[in-house]
């Protein structure tokens, strides 16, 4: 038979049963032959240093089985049935991992339990420098491995159906423990290095080590199967470590070799584990861009010197028991003695990484060098999306449960305590009031992408206090309330103990135009008396909402169209204030978000003091008002867009028709191309709106504003309706999201101005921009 490269004649310790395998699969693994019997190739690949590993070979097919070792085993390693586990997971979601066939727990057959997966025909490259390509496919490779990387990083282990699969929180502290107990029962000399290296560990363990994320436990490049030809990944192997845990344990893992030790070299037959310094790689800090850039957080990794530290602290103890493996004469590579050599030096390097502080990329903005976000923006950023995982998507099923069970109930006033708790934890946790510039301190680029982030779950704006339509009425009374206005308003809003409606557009004209609203407000001595129809009034049946802005004429038809209206506050228990009924939308009434109420005010009489900014100025605060809050809108939308393409990619990745699976069908493939380039654009375009806020101010962004506020729902309706169809009848029922998100997003094509008056916008600016540069010629 043709030698498969890197395998060898099994060697003695590992032989087993050949006949009796042979027996055992051609009965149980379908395809596989039976005839002629005895026939069986059965190879053992050199590399690998625990689980023994073997090519098998009948009748021109290749499968290769990975079985425990003989004899007595470290405790929890060489779970083979876990691999198995894993991998059937991640190859049922598109992940790159050999199909696995059969597991066998029958430890008559070959004398230990073992599974049985497809052979996958690529590249392996044993030397981590690649010292076989030229520079330009190196780095590709060196990409494609970390975005494998990331993407295993961005698996939701409940959609993988492997809940359970970790040990729980506390990955870390576990490590530490296991690796420390690995290495005292294998140690044959006290090496001090090691002893301080577990110390230290053990008290410096990274405040989140509650993270739990499927992770691999060894990702390198030689446990890469990349394509014959092409910089592509077709298989991950070797899942004996893999748990759930903290993802960046793995990325430390996957990039120790940038600090690897000159004073070890190669060790023997197995791999090459330092990397060369004459050849070109790419940087430590490129990869850890570009992975910071797939997962989408921050690049500052604070924490990261100790994921570093106990990398090689890892890396000590295994090659401990390889050592101690091979003394007993049950190591399954042939260069195993030489592992004793190494403990020392990766104990002492580990020692060395801990000490460093600051491991940031060289790019600091999550979307490159084009939108510099904050150091202060990163932090908050990462901790929302923590706070996202611990706390809102779990509770978030609950919660719409709640409002479904209530929306006819007697007790419909009060809100899911379950929120309200959620509420006071972000408020602990300083994750409040993010919108406001002046209150969090970040700008509204860094809000942009912590908004994006909030957008991909229904309840999360609320819990952060960040949730229309209170985040305009406190914009709007941060920049131009009175002392007095904001002590009674701003200042319990800001606290989420009230919420608000805000009243502009009105059921008798065309809103659209809000200079047609008919509703007046009437000075009468000390009060100003409102008299008129206002609806969709969103928020208004929130059971806290105590406090409206209404908009309306204040009659004084001599000034210019634009300053004939204001802006008042009116307490919801005003005399004269009834809510008429709420408003479906496409059958929803949308009870997450207060409900669109019809509001009509009936002689409402509030002090003059009411009134905000003073007469006429009531188009001067809507423009203030929704300038940046149209970008927080459009930045949530991409949340849910990419909330959207996630279940698509999942769904397509898991049904097959017609033989193939979904993204296997190349319409499906391209609809996900078509949503990435689609989300990608919008983003670029809101973070230039948002960016042109910062720099330039409401005023002179609203081009931008305004083509924002078209693109980004109509990209996001794309994508929400690809990934409904991609589901297909389970796309519009109960049982996925996609369905509330395609009619909330809808309306966001009308509500804060339909398209059109926004495309008149963007037209009057181009038309005026393109006169200038003309002007400028002349
Ligand atoms: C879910 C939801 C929540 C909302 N929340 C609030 C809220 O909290 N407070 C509030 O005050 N309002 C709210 N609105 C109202 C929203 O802002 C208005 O519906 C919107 O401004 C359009 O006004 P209109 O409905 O009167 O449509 P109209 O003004 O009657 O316009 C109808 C259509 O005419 C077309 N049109 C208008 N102008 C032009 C033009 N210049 N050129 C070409 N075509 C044009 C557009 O296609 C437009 O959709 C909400 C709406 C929805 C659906």
């Amino acid at each position: 038979m043709a030698a498969e490269p890197g395998t060898s004649e099994v060697r003695r310790q590992h032989r087993f049963d050949q006949g009796s395998l042979e027996r055992y699969l051609g009965s149980h693994l379908p395809g596989f032959p039976r005839q002629p019997a005895g026939v069986l190739n059965v190879r053992q690949y050199s590399s690998g240093q625990s689980n023994p590993t073997f090519y098998l070979q009948k009748g021109g097919q290749a499968f290769v089985l990975r079985k425990k070792p003989h004899g007595p085993l470290l405790p929890r390693a060489h779970k083979v049935d876990r691999e198995y586990r894993v991998q059937k997971a991640l190859f049922s979601a598109g992940f790159p991992v050999p199909e696995p066939l059969l597991y066998c727990s029958d430890v008559s057959i070959i004398g230990t339990e073992f599974y049985v997966m497809q052979h996958v025909q690529g590249r392996i490259f044993r030397d981590l420098s690649l010292p076989e390509v030229g520079p330009a496919e190196r780095s590709a490779l060196y990409l494609a491995m970390i975005e494998t990387l990331a993407l295993l990083h961005s698996f939701d282990l409940q959609s993988l159906g492997l809940q359970g699969y970790g040990r729980g929180p506390g990955y870390c502290k576990r490590q530490v423990s296991t690796w420390k107990k690995q290495y005292d029962a294998a140690a044959h000399t006290d090496i001090p290095a090691m002893n301080k290296l577990a110390e230290w560990l053990a008290n410096n363990l990274p405040p989140d080590d509650n993270e739990e994320t499927l992770i691999h436990g060894d990702f390198r490049i030689d446990n890469i199967i990349f394509h014959p030809t092409e910089a592509r990944v077709l298989a991950v192997l070797d899942w004996e470590l893999s748990t759930t845990g903290h993802p960046l344990a793995d990325l430390a893992y996957t990039t120790q070799f940038y600090f690897w030790p000159t004073s070890i070299k190669n060790l023997g037959q197995g791999s090459i584990l330092g990397l060369k310094d004459t050849i070109e790689t790419p940087s430590f800090e490129e990869l850890i861009s570009i992975y910071c850039r797939c997962r989408r957080i921050t690049t500052t990794l604070s924490n990261f010197n100790f994921f570093l530290a106990l990398s090689y602290f890892k890396m000590a103890s295994i090659a401990q028991g390889v050592y101690a493996r091979y003394l007993i004469g049950n190591a399954s590579a042939e260069n195993s003695h030489e592992f004793a050599k190494i403990v020392k030096p990766l104990a002492e390097r580990g020692l060395e990484l801990s000490k460093r502080s600051s491991f940031s990329s060289t790019q600091r903005s999550v979307s490159g060098e084009l939108f510099h976000q904050s150091r202060k923006g990163q932090e908050i950023l990462l901790k929302v999306k923590q706070f996202m995982k611990q706390h809102i998507y779990p509770a978030e099923k609950e919660i719409v449960k709640y409002y479904t069970e209530h929306k006819n109930a007697e007790d419909k006033s009060k809100k899911p305590p379950l929120l309200e708790r959620l509420k006071e934890l972000a408020k602990a946790e300083g994750l409040w009031n993010l919108f406001l510039p002046d209150v969090s301190g970040l700008s509204q680029l860094d809000y942009a992408l912590i908004a994006e982030e909030t957008g991909r779950s229904v309840i999360a704006p609320e819990v952060f206090n960040c949730h229309a339509p209170d985040t305009g009425n406190m914009e709007v009374l941060h920049m131009y309330g009175t002392e007095e206005q904001k002590k009674e308003w701003l200042e319990p809003l800001l606290e989420g103990k009230i919420s608000s409606c805000f009243c502009m557009t009105e059921p008798d004209v065309a809103s659209s135009d809000a200079t047609n609203m008919q509703c007046t407000i009437e000075r009468d001595g000390n009060s100003y008396v409102i008299n008129g129809k206002k609806w969709w009034s969103s928020g208004a049946g929130n059971p806290n909402c105590k406090v409206a802005i209404v908009m309306g004429k204040t009659q004084n038809s001599s000034a210019s169209r634009y300053k004939q209206h204001s802006m008042i506050i009116v307490p919801m228990d005003t005399p004269g204030l009834k809510l008429i009924r709420p408003l479906s939308v496409f059958g929803y009434m949308d009870e997450v978000h207060g409900g669109h109420f019809e509001i009509h005010f009936n002689n409402v009489r509030v002090p003059v003091s009411n009134i905000i900014l003073g007469e006429g100025r009531g188009f001067e605060i809507a423009q203030g008002r929704l300038g940046p809050g149209r970008i927080h809108h459009c930045m949530r939308s991409l949340g849910a867009a990419e909330a959207a393409l996630e279940i698509l990619c999942q769904r397509a990745a898991q049904r097959e028709t017609f033989g193939k699976k979904l993204y296997q069908h190349e319409v499906v493939a391209h609809w996900i191309a078509e949503c990435r380039l689609s989300i990608e654009q919008a983003r670029l375009l809101t973070l230039q709106a948002a960016r042109k806020i910062d720099t330039l101010g409401n005023r002179r962004a609203r081009k931008e504003i305004a083509m924002t506020k078209v693109v980004v729902p109509r990209t996001v309706l794309k994508v929400i309706d690809c990934a409904i169809q991609v589901c297909g009848g389970a796309g519009v029922s109960q049982d996925f999201p996609l369905a509330f998100m395609f009619v909330y997003i809808r309306t966001l094509r009308l509500a804060d101005g339909p398209d059109e008056v926004h495309l008149s916008t963007i037209a009057r600016w181009e038309l005026l921009d393109q006169s200038k540069k003309l002007t400028a010629k002349i």
